[in-house]
């Protein structure tokens, strides 16, 4: 939880100044192939000795749309979210993104292939500047080598003042671009949660995990958050797939809704069909009708 401060309640020290500027796609290098491809999860199972933390969970989050997974804890999320990035290895079933198979590749290499990810609790470096966390994202697409880059020889020179360039591009967008010279263990919880995003940018991929993007913010940085989610599937076609308990928010920004409960698949769908459905209801007790703040999500 490096630098993480949850500030909830006190007023803003960075104004949360948002400028939706159009972002152009992947103009600095890219990784994985061109344009959103379709994350296709099917049968996977997940099983830690006696326990069956996934069981057979199938679901397809369509090119450019916002999908949430939702469900109790404990219902498999996080371990979901695990296999698609690499972290775990599912006991059988199979991840196809954009004709890759996911299930046997290592974070690295998922990352490779576009997919971006965020954690529920903040991994930026909090004593180095947002510029300098974001240029750590694009690491990925540098091409120039170590040597070159530590002679700061010509080409190396060229391609960092590109790489810079887009940073400062993709920082305004995500409304942080007032503080790239600013370390990020000084900027409210809210803001160090949209530097983190825009890291995620910075990799310019075509999937982006999001954990838990809104846990622990007040209803001010939600929207904020909200709002950039939204704009950075109509503003880059990125498709995202996200993690988030705040059920307000999913049925608002979601497209498309999977829900796990004990490791089972028991609705997918439109927002507005899954909230009603009667298996839905049963696992949540009724709390898709009650206020965010009577189920302790601030
Ligand atoms: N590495 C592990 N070893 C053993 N059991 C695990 C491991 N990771 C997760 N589990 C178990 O798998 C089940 C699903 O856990 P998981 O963390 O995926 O749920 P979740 O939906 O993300 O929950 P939450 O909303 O509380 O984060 C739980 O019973 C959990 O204890």
């Amino acid at each position: 939880m490096d630098g993480m401060t949850h500030r909830r309640g006190e007023p803003r020290a960075y104004p949360a100044r948002r400028r939706r500027i159009p972002l152009r796609n992947q103009p600095v290098g890219t990784v994985g192939g061109d344009g959103p491809a379709e994350l296709v999860v099917s049968e996977v199972t997940v099983r830690f000795a006696g326990l069956t933390a996934l069981d057979a969970v199938s679901f397809t989050v369509a090119p450019g749309s916002v999908h949430a997974l939702i469900g109790p804890n404990g219902a498999g999320k996080s371990t979901c979210f695990n296999v698609l990035s690499g972290v775990y290895r599912a006991t059988s079933g199979s991840v196809r993104f954009g004709g890759a198979e996911l299930t046997s590749l290592r974070p690295h290499q998922v990352a490779a292939l576009g997919v971006a990810r965020t954690f529920q609790n903040i991994a930026l470096s909090p004593h180095l500047t947002v510029r300098d966390n974001l240029m750590l994202g694009r690491h990925r697409l540098t091409r120039a080598g170590f040597v070159s880059a530590g002679l700061r020889l010509p080409a190396a020179r060229h391609e960092a003042v590109r790489h810079g360039a887009r940073v400062a591009e993709i920082a305004e967008f995500a409304g942080v671009g007032d503080a790239l010279s600013i370390p990020v263990g000084l900027l409210p919880y809210g803001v160090q949660k949209r530097v983190e995003l825009a890291r995620a940018l910075c990799m310019e991929p075509r999937l982006l995990l999001l954990d838990e993007p809104v846990a622990g913010m007040n209803g001010g940085e939600r929207r904020e958050m909200a709002g950039l989610i939204e704009s950075v599937r109509e503003s880059l076609g990125i498709s995202i797939l996200l993690v988030e308990h705040d059920m307000g928010m999913v049925m608002r920004i979601a497209d498309a809704v999977t829900v796990l409960d004990f490791g089972r698949r028991i609705a997918d769908g439109p927002p507005e069909e899954v909230q009603r459905d009667p298996e839905v209801v049963r696992a949540y007790l009724g709390d898709f009708g009650r206020p965010s703040d009577e189920r302790g999500e601030a």
